[in-house]
């Protein structure tokens, strides 16, 4: 992704509003927390880790224009910016990893005045960005090792640049692999209802010159029976210390369709998506969204008006569906809680 998803450019946050994508290329400008809070919530900006940085910048703004004179007033401040940005989606562990990184940050900075305390806070925030950038990078260069020359890869939904600062997770491997000249084909599940794989995973890869095929959701098992897939790759939204992976709604699928033909299942997230808080996947709580989105969004249905719809927006693959799980620090394999310990400990 050679665009920035998202950036802070003097005193304001610049994204790509992906809700346009990908019939408009268009950058919004957010100046101030509810339109922030609403960018994340409606998915102009999404993905964990994207969302994460977004978080972080969205605090920073929170309190760049404020005149308390004491930390204590100042801290104040601050946590209402995050506790309000934190009620914007509940999955993503990324956004509350962010959120805690900008608090512990201005603790750690107390004694400093208050301008410096938020150049200091902005600073944290760039950094978020800057890692980013290098665990996008070190995820492909871990997981292309994974593929072989003329592998075709299923992926759903989208991990890729607009996921993240600039360069995504699952299709990092990709590109990675792109890039080092490995030929590679990739299988784009639709992803309904919004459409992330039709919309915005074709549009990356095509834009990368990366063969790319889209199909339906429900098209995932007959590529897989005709020998069409070699992996699949995914990205993830939260991951419980035993490896339960919550992700876009539809992976668990995948990952049952991966299992029953022979498949690697393979998912790929930094280290800032692992929530050791959470021993299983049954505490990762589950974005529920609005009947719209399925009956009149992208994927509009010619359902009755009124009907009711259940839409949850993740769901969780369990651990012994997973082959590995690919992070910027290396590839880890089952028993997980082992090695993601491990792997964090790096
Ligand atoms: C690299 S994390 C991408 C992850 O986030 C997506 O969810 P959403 O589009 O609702 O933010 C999806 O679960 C992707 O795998």
């Amino acid at each position: 992704m050679a665009v920035s998803t998202i950036e802070w450019v003097d005193g304001r946050i610049r994204m790509i509003d992906q809700t346009l994508l990908p019939n408009e290329f268009k950058q919004i400008y957010c100046d101030d927390l509810p339109s922030v809070w609403e960018a994340i919530k409606s998915l102009r900006v999404r993905g964990a880790p994207a969302i994460g940085i977004a978080g972080a910048l969205g605090a920073v703004l929170g309190i760049w224009n404020s005149t308390e004179k004491t930390y204590d007033a100042f801290a104040t401040e601050l946590k209402s910016a995050t506790d309000y940005l934190a009620t914007s989606r509940p999955t993503a562990v990324n956004l509350f990893w962010a959120l805690d990184r900008i608090t512990r940050t201005a603790q750690e900075n107390s004694h400093l005045q208050i301008s410096e305390l938020k150049e200091v806070l902005l600073t944290e925030a760039l950094e978020i960005i800057d890692e980013d950038k290098a665990m996008c990078r070190a995820i492909g260069q871990h997981g292309m090792a994974l593929l072989n020359e003329n592998d075709t890869i299923l992926t759903h939904c989208n991990a890729g640049g607009l996921a993240t600062s600039d360069y995504g997770t699952a299709l990092a491997v990709m590109f990675s692999a792109h890039e080092a000249g490995k030929k590679i084909q990739v299988y784009a599940d639709e992803t309904r209802p919004l459409l992330q794989g039709a919309r915005l995973t074709t549009w990356e890869l095509m834009q990368a010159g990366i063969d790319v095929t889209l199909i339906c959701d429900n098209m995932a098992a007959q590529v897989m029976k005709e020998g069409k897939i070699q992996c699949a790759i995914v990205g993830a939204d939260r991951i419980a210390a035993n490896g339960d992976t919550a992700n876009k709604i539809g992976t668990y699928n995948v990952a049952i369709l991966a299992e029953v033909h022979g498949i690697p299942f393979y998912v790929a997230a930094p280290t800032s998506t692992l929530d050791f808080a959470l021993e299983t996947g049954a505490e990762i709580p589950i974005e529920q969204r609005a009947a719209e989105e399925v009956t009149e969004g992208f994927g509009k249905l010619t359902a009755p008006k009124g009907v009711k719809v259940y839409s949850p927006a993740f769901d969780v693959t369990p651990a012994a569906l997973v082959t590995a799980i690919i992070t910027e620090k290396g590839v880890a394999r089952a028993p997980y809680t082992d090695s993601l310990m491990a792997l964090r400990d790096t």
